[in-house]
């Protein structure tokens, strides 16, 4: 099954998702990928994946993303949190975090959990 993930990072993480989305873009090259709006549109121009935009997450984006997660369409999120700054949509970010913990989905919300998800999901598609 084509693993169905997530990408979000706050705009001080977006230079590490950039990069870490090069470093797995073989293996994301064949999964199903959303992502709040700007961090999609950096992961579209920069990196050359095919993502499914949302809004921008002040905008909902990350609701949005929660939304398809407790219908049951997300498999992992990558959410480079940004936890030195804050947001103004903090209630949000903690409802798709919060819903990841509802419904067991993978969360990863630092860049070394990240690659210990990317890294488990590229092998599990291997075999
Ligand atoms: O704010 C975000 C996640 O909470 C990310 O949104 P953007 O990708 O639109 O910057």
């Amino acid at each position: 099954m084509i693993p169905r993930i997530a990408l979000i990072a706050h705009d001080k993480k977006k230079d590490d998702m950039v990069a870490l989305a090069r470093e797995y873009k073989d293996f994301l090259l064949g999964c199903k990928l959303c992502a709040t709006g700007t961090t999609g549109g950096r992961l579209i121009d920069e990196v050359g994946l095919t993502v499914e935009r949302k809004l921008s997450g002040p905008m909902g984006g990350d609701l949005q993303i929660g939304s398809l997660l407790v219908e049951g369409e997300i498999d992992a999120v990558i959410f480079l949190r940004d936890p030195m700054t804050p947001q103004p949509h903090e209630p949000d970010i903690n409802a798709l975090v919060r819903s990841c913990d509802v419904h067991n989905v993978a969360c990863a919300t630092n860049l070394s959990t990240a690659h210990l998800v990317l890294s488990q999901l590229q092998a599990g598609a291997a075999n």
